[in-house]
């Protein structure tokens, strides 16, 4: 899906640096107005614009009416200016702009993307927002909604924590202090009790004069907070900036845990999160595809690559419940909490789906062999062992089958 970026903007030099920006990702068309008459022709057609960047001064409309124009149709506006006023700024905030930036340098320009592409990003965030006061409520909503967040609502906290629990989906909770049924501070203790709410962003909010609040949400586990009433800019800031934080924590965690061709898991994590799986009594299995130095020596090593990603994914479609790892090379590990004989029926079925198809754009065939360890060991690294020496065995019988004991 392309996003149509509406860019109104007299300087020919800073329409062009902005059609270059915008256009620098593939999801984004700018279209182009030199001035007010312009972009009012080009919003009379109809079309629908994702955000817009305007100029604050342009040669038909010297005193900011595009901004007027632009937020009649509910499209995100930035603007952009020749210089700084801080009284302008805040009127036009107020207004409802997502963002003021003076035209100073190719990092002002940088920015206007930044802010851009987190709409973009925004769009598939939900934003959970716990409030009993219904106006606070739809005010923090609207806000939440200019920078296009999906929001959700709850009355009190019991409700906040149902919602949250019916739907993983949620990234990020702002949830007032004094709510009936169960308060703020007591639904981030429960929520930060809880392992599956780890990752959830959470913004306290309260009333003013309770100082001592701000320091009970966060030892209680709140990312942040916020005391009401907020300044409308502050509140995206904060937002922003611990949604932010988070992302960049998963960037990392995904670093250190995914192996990054085929978004697999790596050995490290397999044997950190799969020992307890394995005391539950879970069957490991190694798998190896056969003769794939061959595959490489025929297509290149691009084919390789992108073979080794869709053999990842028919396998993630088929053990859609197991832990997965790739540990290296052609390589692969899975530990299911099933039965051996549910393992094997669906090792089975995935070895027929690999001989049943071809892979990648050059169409190449390819088979695996598999070694499971079916009696349980005492830890995951035994049955890890023994499940590759089953392999080694398959390998050595003529590959393109499954191994579960000493042939
Ligand atoms: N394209 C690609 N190739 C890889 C990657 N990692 C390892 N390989 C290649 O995988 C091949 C493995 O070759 P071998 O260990 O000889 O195994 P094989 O050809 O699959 O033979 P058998 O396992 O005995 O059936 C080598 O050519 C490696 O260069 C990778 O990330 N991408």
């Amino acid at each position: 899906m392309q996003y149509r970026i509406l860019v109104v903007e007299d300087s020919p030099v800073v329409l062009k640096v902005l059609k270059h920006l915008v256009s620098q990702s593939q999801e984004f068309e700018p279209v182009l107005c030199s001035c007010y008459k312009e972009a009012e022709e080009k919003l009379a057609e109809g079309e629908s614009f994702f955000a817009s960047i305007v100029d604050l001064n342009l040669p038909d409309a010297e005193n900011g009416e595009i901004v007027d124009l632009v937020l009649e149709q509910k499209i995100p506006c930035i603007v952009l200016t020749g210089n700084f006023d801080d009284s302008l700024r805040v009127g036009l905030l107020n207004k409802g702009v997502l963002d003021y930036v003076t035209k100073e340098s190719r990092y002002s320009f940088n920015h206007v993307m930044k802010v851009v592409n987190r709409l973009k990003k925004n769009q598939d965030i939900k934003v959970l927002v716990a409030e009993d006061s219904s106006t606070s409520r739809l005010f923090i909503k609207i806000l939440l909604e200019q920078y296009r967040f999906n929001v959700i609502e709850a009355n009190d906290g019991q409700e906040a924590l149902a919602k949250l629990e019916a739907d993983s989906e949620i990234k990020m909770l702002i949830t007032d202090h004094n709510m009936p049924v169960v308060n703020g501070y007591d639904l981030v203790r429960m929520l930060r009790r809880n392992i599956r709410f780890q990752d959830l962003v959470i913004i306290g909010l309260s009333a003013e004069g309770d100082t001592s609040l701000s320091a009970k949400f966060i030892k209680s586990g709140a990312n942040d907070f916020l005391k009401k009433p907020f300044y409308h800019e502050e509140f995206h800031c904060r937002v922003i900036s611990n949604l932010e934080s988070q992302e960049m924590l998963e960037t990392i965690r995904d670093l250190a845990n995914l192996d990054p061709l085929t978004k697999l898991y790596n050995r490290r994590y397999l044997f950190e999160e799969g020992e307890a799986l394995y005391q539950k009594g879970a069957v490991a299995a190694v798998l190896d595809l056969d003769f794939f130095k061959k595959v490489n020596d025929t297509y290149g090593h691009f084919v390789g690559d992108e073979l080794l990603k869709e053999f990842s994914s028919l396998l993630i479609d088929v053990f859609n419940d197991a832990l997965i790892a790739r540990f290296g090379g052609e390589e692969f590990c899975l530990i299911s909490a099933l039965s051996v004989d549910e393992v094997v029926g669906k090792l089975d079925e995935f070895m027929d789906l690999v001989r049943g198809r071809t892979f990648t754009t050059a169409e190449v065939s390819v088979t695996c062999s598999i070694g499971v360890c079916s009696e349980q060991q005492s830890t995951l690294g035994e049955a890890v062992n023994l499940a590759d020496n089953y392999l080694y065995d398959a390998k050595r019988t003529g590959r393109d089958r499954i191994v579960l004991s000493e042939e």
